[in-house]
């Protein structure tokens, strides 16, 4: 396990006081390592769970050259460009219940999807495409089919004996449903991360309180513990910890005894009353940020015990712009996922310019939607005040615009980071 020191002497012109926004995923990638710890999870319960070891296919899916139609099987060769072919029709396969016999030139088995080619025969007319020529008879006209068509191969989908899944694959539906065309009732998983939360704040009312004049109450905790749900981690929910030293000594000590990250908002920027940060200082190995961002500037970042700590800045905004760019990408690597990057950024026509001077990173709330002409464009989403919470409910994507970038003009295309399914 690294020090801060030991990290921050590995990145070169590493400046805790101007970090710009790119180096602080270069720098939690050094922080994290992956859990160890491996469970067996049954298939159906492995939605959203992170792959302990490579899945060898046991078996070829599909297990024999198969029929993607419903028409008529028969052996491709006979087909001869530009000309018609005549076939009797001898009998049926269907799904489940192959046709055994023997099929001569000249001849054709009536075939459903999925059920099995017969023997020697690698073509599939459907239907359709078909006309009736007398009794048990049918015509295919010429141009419309070429040899092997329709026909769908063993293995093509998985072959027996070659990895079908990878370790560190996170498991989405799709995987889930793969697992399952192999057979396997169950997959080994990763355990879950187990990710403590709290708010701080002698201002931050928890649901159920009265409101009092100067309180507010607590989205963070929302906006926190939805984020985390969506990535499939186990939360603690330590609730609101007022800005205390014995409370937050407890609250810390609490987290880092169970779990394997830390997030807490509140109390990392410059404030008077805050003994947050004094606590984070006092009980592990911690850095404090301003980072060359907008929102999202003063984040505190390190380690309390064994547990990794993401210090969020207060500001509702700052806390779900730090994490989908920083802590989510962070987690993904805890979680033991080969794919942590920060979500892709598309790319977009602005339809309003946006001033920007070069030096920081901004995270702009962006609606992107299809423009008249058939292309994306984004518009922003008004007031881009970091506590303004309803920015967030009404973007699907947040706008980048990178460091050394500057100002906007209506009509530059710009790049956005959509979060839909994510946030
Ligand atoms: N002199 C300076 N002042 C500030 C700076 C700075 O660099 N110099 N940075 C500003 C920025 S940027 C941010 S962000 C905030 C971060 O401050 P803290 O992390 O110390 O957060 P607080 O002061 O506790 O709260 C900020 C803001 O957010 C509201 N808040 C806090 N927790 C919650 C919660 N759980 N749910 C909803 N809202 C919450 C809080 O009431 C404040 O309005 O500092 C700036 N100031
Ligand atoms: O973290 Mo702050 O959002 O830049 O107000």
């Amino acid at each position: 396990m690294k020090t801060l020191a030991q990290i921050a002497a590995e990145l070169q012109g590493y400046d805790p006081q101007a970090l710009p926004a790119p180096a602080v995923g270069e720098f939690l990638s050094k922080l994290v390592s992956p859990v160890a710890d491996i469970e067996d999870v049954a298939t159906g319960e492995a939605l959203d769970r992170v792959l302990a070891r490579d899945v060898v296919s046991p078996i070829s899916v599909p297990p024999h050259d198969n029929s993607a139609m419903d028409g008529f099987a028969f052996d491709g060769s006979q087909l001869l460009a530009g000309a018609p072919l005549e076939l009797s029709v001898i009998g049926t396969a269907l799904a489940g219940k192959a046709w055994q016999g023997d099929v001569r030139p000249g001849e054709c088995v009536k075939i459903m999807t999925g059920a099995i080619m017969p023997a020697g025969l690698d073509t599939v007319v459907p239907q359709e495409f078909t006309r009736p020529a007398g009794q048990d008879r049918i015509a295919i006209p010429a141009g419309v089919l070429q040899r092997g068509d329709n026909r769908r191969l063993a293995g093509e989908d998985l072959t027996a004996g070659r990895p079908a899944l990878l370790q560190g694959d996170r498991l989405g539906p799709a995987a889930c449903g793969l697992l399952a065309s192999l057979g396997l009732p169950t997959v080994p998983v990763l355990r879950r991360l187990r990710v403590a939360y709290f708010s701080t704040g002698d201002e931050i009312l928890s649901l159920g309180e009265p409101a009092r004049e100067g309180a507010i109450y607590d989205s963070n905790r929302y906006t926190v513990r939805g984020m985390l749900a969506r990535l499939g981690c186990e939360v603690i929910d330590l609730g609101v910890v007022r800005d205390q030293p014995a409370l937050l000594e407890r609250a810390f000590r609490d987290a880092a005894s169970r779990a394997d990250a830390i997030i807490t908002s509140g109390g990392v920027s410059v404030g008077e009353a805050d003994f947050t940060k004094a606590m984070m200082k006092q009980l592990g190995d911690v850095a404090f940020w301003k980072i060359a961002m907008r929102p999202g500037r003063p984040m505190a970042v390190g380690r309390i015990g064994s547990s990794v700590l993401f210090g969020l800045p207060g500001n509702p905004v700052a806390v779900m712009v730090t994490f989908l760019a920083f802590v989510r990408p962070a987690l993904l690597r805890m979680m033991g996922c080969r794919d942590c990057a920060p979500p892709p950024l598309l790319r977009a026509r602005s339809v309003e310019a946006m001033r920007k001077k070069p030096g920081r990173t901004e995270y702009q709330r962006g609606i992107v939607s299809t423009g008249r002409d058939g292309r994306l464009e984004v518009r922003t989403t008004g007031n881009q005040g970091s506590g303004v919470l309803s920015s967030m409910v009404q973007a699907n994507g947040l706008i980048v615009l990178h460091h050394a970038q500057g100002g906007v003009a209506a009509g530059d295309e710009v790049d956005v980071m959509m979060f839909e399914g994510l946030l």
